[in-house]
């Protein structure tokens, strides 16, 4: 901002003595200024929120390395909702609230997150809470940037429960899934640590950490191997575009998503878990586009990101019937490829609305490509549905 202010003062030198040249010359000028001004104040803002997520989430993405190393049974507990729990996701979500609010202390703290200490704070729960606790002070330990000595097993329940807000489309709230993809993490396979920020209803900034996604390409027909480096963070800000660097902390690289218009050059993405995503519908839908390589499944947001690298062209995501889509599951993601040029609906075509809650509200599942692809995907999709739904 200050080299713009000093840029204002700098009078153009007009040897001409008509006044108007001048004129126009000066109002141009300063309204390219105007407008260089307002460009780097709407990317400069969040620049200290952007910090803090990517400190946050790479040091859960740290924390959750040593407990897939080392994951033991007593590790993993099941929800009411069946689906598993870890030690690593009540540490991560643990970390990253306290990260978070500790780095932007001065201001109010709003977080939707997808745990809470309920079954923490029962009897059978003590141990676990211990556990999570060292592994939690461990971390904080390991960076050295924090000047509080240890956290109690009380500290831990409240920063896991600041994840309790509703979120909404008033003022900002970071929204986080501490471990997105449970499943892939328990098979040793992709998840994500997936942070986002919202203001005014609108997803301002993302990061995704993916520790087990190599640094290279993922695509069908790239070589990759046991060996490749693996550990990539991804983050976005609104009107900055996505860069992803490694989680040891490489020099940033500017991504963009895959610019291919050719259905036949395009490949797909989506759940490994077939209980998550109708795979059935994507096959029918990319048959239809042309698509001609196989389905390429992974785990959890880091989907997203792979996108957002070009490394697919495509992610399609048709939950079976009755499931509601929280807005930690996409809201990272949302943002990583849309900056990277890409774009995120559903399967009416609409872009994903964030400020309604914890949940999305939307129509049918969640369709991601690039601008060219994003008509015939549409139209695949719009047939596709009409097919199933007259066949039942
Ligand atoms: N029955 C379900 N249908 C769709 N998504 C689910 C279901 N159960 C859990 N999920 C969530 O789907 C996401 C992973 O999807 P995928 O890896 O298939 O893309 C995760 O957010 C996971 O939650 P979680 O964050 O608890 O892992
Ligand atoms: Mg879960
Ligand atoms: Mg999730
Ligand atoms: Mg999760």
């Amino acid at each position: 901002m200050a080299t713009i202010i000093n840029c204002l003062r700098v009078v153009p030198k007009v040897t001409n003595t008509n006044t108007e040249p001048f004129v126009s010359l000066f109002t141009k000028r300063a309204s390219r200024l105007a407008i260089v001004a307002s460009f780097s104040s709407s990317t400069m803002s969040y620049e200290k929120e952007l910090a803090a997520a990517n400190k946050a989430a790479s040091l859960a993405a740290r924390l959750c390395q040593k407990v897939q190393k080392e994951l033991l049974q007593s590790d993993v507990q099941s929800k009411s909702d069946k689906s598993p729990v870890t030690v690593a996701d009540y540490g991560s979500q643990a970390l990253v609230s306290f990260v978070l609010e500790n780095e932007l202390s001065s201001e109010s703290f709003s977080l939707v997150a997808e745990e809470d200490s309920g079954d923490l704070r029962k009897e059978s729960g003590q141990e676990t809470l211990q556990r999570i606790t060292k592994l939690v002070n461990d971390t904080l330990l390991s960076d050295g940037s924090f000047s509080v000595s240890s956290l109690t097993t009380e500290d831990v329940l409240r920063a896991i429960d600041r994840g309790k807000s509703e979120g909404g489309s008033h003022g900002r709230h970071w929204v986080l899934d501490p471990i997105d993809g449970t499943k892939g993490f328990l098979r040793g396979d992709q998840y994500a640590i997936a942070l986002a920020l919202l203001d005014e209803g609108k997803v301002v900034l993302g990061v995704l950490a993916c520790p087990n996604l190599p640094l290279v390409s993922i695509s069908g027909d790239s070589q990759h191997s046991s060996n490749d480096e693996v550990g990539c963070l991804f983050f976005a800000k609104v009107g900055a575009g996505t860069y992803m660097q490694s989680l040891d902390g490489s020099l940033p690289k500017k991504v963009h998503v895959s610019t291919t218009e050719n259905p036949e050059e395009a490949s797909l993405f989506e759940s490994f878990e077939a209980a998550h995503s109708l795979h059935d519908l994507s096959s029918s839908i990319t048959k239809k586009l042309g698509v001609k390589a196989p389905p390429v499944r992974i785990d959890s947001q880091a989907k997203y990101g792979a996108l957002s690298r070009g490394d697919g062209a495509i992610y399609l995501r048709f939950p079976h019937k009755g499931y509601r889509e929280k807005i930690w599951d996409h809201a990272a993601g949302c943002i990583v490829v849309t900056e990277a040029g890409g774009v995120v609906t559903d399967a009416a075509g609409n872009p994903l609305d964030f400020s309604q809650g914890r949940y999305l509200d939307l129509d049918t599942g969640i369709i991601v490509t690039n601008q060219k692809l994003m008509p015939s995907l549409l139209k695949a999709v719009r047939e596709s549905l009409d097919e199933k739904n007259s066949s039942l």
